[in-house]
């Protein structure tokens, strides 16, 4: 007998198509080679690995099972999707992964039609997909809905207003829950909980099927043993899961990485399924990748990595991050000032709040993925005397924004928000820019708005911070290193609404708000080595903004640029503001906004994206020109 050469099922596999075409024992080696090849990938771009290898079952059932992209697939968060994308013809770029030009690391609209709904944000899912299920029952063409939500972003108020509303309207849509027991930390709550409480107690559960009650048709001994297993997990006799209430059919748990059972389930929901149904698929993060499945954090976003040991490619830091000065001055506060907590929506490393939490651990509180909840939260400890640090990311925060408005702002209630991930973040592209935060805090009265230009400057903000009780303040700071100055001992509380100047000039000012400063001051030199004489200014403060640092500015040269790390009705907005109030336009000052432009920029380095954004040290040189030159026009005409 001639040995016939192995091919590879993937190999025949470009789009979903062509998974309903293999038979199951196919589609199982076919899963079995996605998950080799998403771990190829993932080695060579970095990205959120764990999630995707705990989806690569649900990924190949679901795409043979139902008809995407007429039927709509709808991934929450969406940083489980490179599986999905290798096989809806994304695999010749897979390599591309969250890179310049590449493709993104979420699911995007305008990559794929195997994409229906972007996403990055967590939690949306249920609500899409109840969004496409009605547009189908409204009669337009499309096909069944299907969300899969993870237990972490489950967590979310969104994710239960969509439930409760599909539970209402009561007609045919797929959720399926992709339990792993983990979300970016370890899973918070006591609906974690629940659901943990479901998949170990309910060993039974997977037989009950969703038209004709398959407990009922079991043996005596087992229905005896669903139905206990039922009152365990629910503590009622007879009474139905969390979903149940919700007017959902729960199935499972199954296990998600059992291909045939996955494939029944499915197939038999599709079938006949006349309203909402939960599946509820039990899952591994990481799985089948051992570096992952025994790391803490299951590679939830990893650096290229091995494949042969997963060792993580590291760069060695040229100075402290600021996430991590963030997480020791907390620290150092907290040790003095007993009222100090954190608090984060799921993101305690992120956010460098494990390093308070490891050191006092009742002092941080996590709440799951709950930005909304977390602002009132901080405001309601605020309100009982504490001084919480509500640390969360700029592009999150957005989230919480009506709480940040009617239950801080307007009561005027001193919570201290920790903005990470404060202007353009990288790879993970305009989805967690952190474009917005300067514009919609400086909007609120009561709000003070601080930037840090480097890392000793968070030093003394974080002071300044620590001691304002008298309202709300926030704090923003991008992501990555410093800039490796020297660092305080200690912080000094800075005065409220005063910038500082770094060096004085005659010809031109640059006014920097944030981390900038560095960019800024590359540009004064370049500007220095044709002959002008610049000014570099700190803002410190968006709001209060700096008035009499702005007048002398204006006032005692031909140009001003200001520099800032957002969007374009942020900081340079509120300086002309300013200006036109105080008739200061008309002066003959010639003035440049440099800010992020009204699009939103793809995915690349960071330097790259700023560089797409006209945020380089020659642009704000080039601008700096510019207004000179107009400055130099409006000089001769005058005379
Ligand atoms: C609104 C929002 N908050 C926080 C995050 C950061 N975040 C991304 S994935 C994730 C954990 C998700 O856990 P889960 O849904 O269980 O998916 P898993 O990674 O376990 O597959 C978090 C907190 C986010 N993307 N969106
Ligand atoms: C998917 C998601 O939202 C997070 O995993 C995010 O990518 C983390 O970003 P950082 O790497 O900046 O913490
Ligand atoms: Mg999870």
């Amino acid at each position: 007998m001639t040995d016939r050469p192995h091919t590879p099922v993937l190999d025949r596999v470009t789009y979903p198509a062509d998974l309903r075409r293999l038979t199951d024992a196919e589609l199982k080696q076919c899963a079995d080679e996605l998950r080799a090849e998403t771990i190829s990938a993932v080695s060579e771009t970095g990205g959120h690995l764990g999630s995707s290898l705990g989806v690569v079952e649900l990924t190949v059932a679901i795409h043979a099972v139902f008809n995407t992209p007429y039927d709509k697939l709808v991934w929450d968060v969406g940083h489980q999707c490179y599986p999905h994308k290798i096989v809806t013809g994304r695999r010749d770029r897979i390599r591309t992964l969250r890179q310049k030009d590449g493709l993104s690391g979420f699911t995007k609209r305008s990559e794929s039609d195997y994409d229906p709904f972007g996403a990055a944000h967590s939690s949306t899912s249920i609500s899409a997909a109840l969004g496409f299920a009605m547009a189908r029952e409204m009669g337009q063409a499309t096909g069944d809905a299907i969300a899969v939500i993870g237990d972490g972003s489950i967590s979310a108020g969104m994710a239960y207003e969509a439930l409760n509303n599909a539970g209402h309207i009561g007609r045919r849509l797929f959720v399926i829950l992709n339990d792993n027991d983990m979300s970016i930390a370890p899973p918070t709550g006591a609906m974690s909980s629940y659901l943990a409480n479901l998949s170990k107690n309910s060993p039974l559960a997977a037989l009950r099927d969703i038209a004709d009650g398959v407990a009922q048709h079991l043996p005596e001994p087992l229905r005896q043993g669903a139905e206990r297993a039922r009152e365990l997990v629910t503590g009622h006799p007879k009474s139905a899961t969390l979903f149940e209430h919700l007017g959902f059919t729960y199935i499972g748990p199954v296990d998600g990485h059992d291909m045939g059972q996955l494939l029944n389930v499915l197939r038999s929901a599709k079938a006949r399924a006349t309203g909402p149904v939960l599946i509820h698929a039990v899952t591994v993060k990481g799985k089948g990748y051992a570096p992952a499945e025994l790391s803490d954090d299951c590679y939830h976003g990893v650096n290229k990595f091995d494949v042969a040991t997963g060792v993580q490619k590291k760069s060695t830091p040229n100075a402290p991050a600021y996430t991590n000065v963030f997480g020791q001055c907390l620290l150092r506060h907290a040790e003095t000032d007993s009222a100090i907590v954190g608090i984060t929506a799921a993101m305690p490393g992120g956010t460098g709040l494990n390093i308070l939490q490891k050191a006092m651990p009742g002092r941080v509180f996590d709440v799951g993925i709950a930005e909304q909840h977390a602002v009132t939260f901080a405001a309601g400890m605020a309100a009982g005397g504490m001084k919480p640090f509500c640390a969360i990311y700029s592009s999150f925060l957005q989230r919480g924004y009506d709480q940040v408005v009617h239950d801080v702002a307007l009561q005027n209630l001193p919570v201290r928000f920790m903005i990470d991930r404060a202007g353009l973040v990288g790879a993970d592209g305009p989805t967690h820019a952190g474009a917005f935060d300067i514009g919609y805090l400086a909007a609120l009265p009561n709000m003070t708005v601080m930037a840090c230009a480097d890392e000793a400057e968070m030093v003394h903000m974080m002071a300044t911070a620590a001691a304002h009780d008298s309202g709300p303040i926030a704090l923003r700071y991008p992501r990555g290193e410093g800039t490796g100055v020297a660092m305080p001992e200690k912080g000094a509380v800075l005065e409220i609404g005063k910038g500082r100047i770094l060096q004085d000039g005659r010809d031109v000012a640059i006014l920097s708000f944030g981390a900038h400063l560095a960019e800024a001051t590359d540009a004064a030199r370049a500007l220095e080595a044709r002959g002008l004489s610049v000014t570099i200014a700190d803002a410190r403060f968006a709001k209060p903004l700096d008035a009499d640092l702005v007048d002398r500015l204006v006032a005692g040269h031909s140009a001003l640029v200001t520099v800032e790390q957002g969007a374009m009705l942020g900081f340079g907005a509120i300086v002309l503001h300013h200006l036109a109030a105080t008739g200061q336009l008309d002066g003959g000052v010639a003035i440049r906004t440099l800010h992020l432009p009204d699009r939103f920029i793809d995915q690349a380095s960071p330097a790259d994206m700023y560089a797409d954004a006209g945020l380089t040290a020659q642009d704000i040189a080039a601008a700096a020109l510019d207004a000179l030159g107009v400055a130099t026009i409006h000089e001769k005409a005058r005379a």
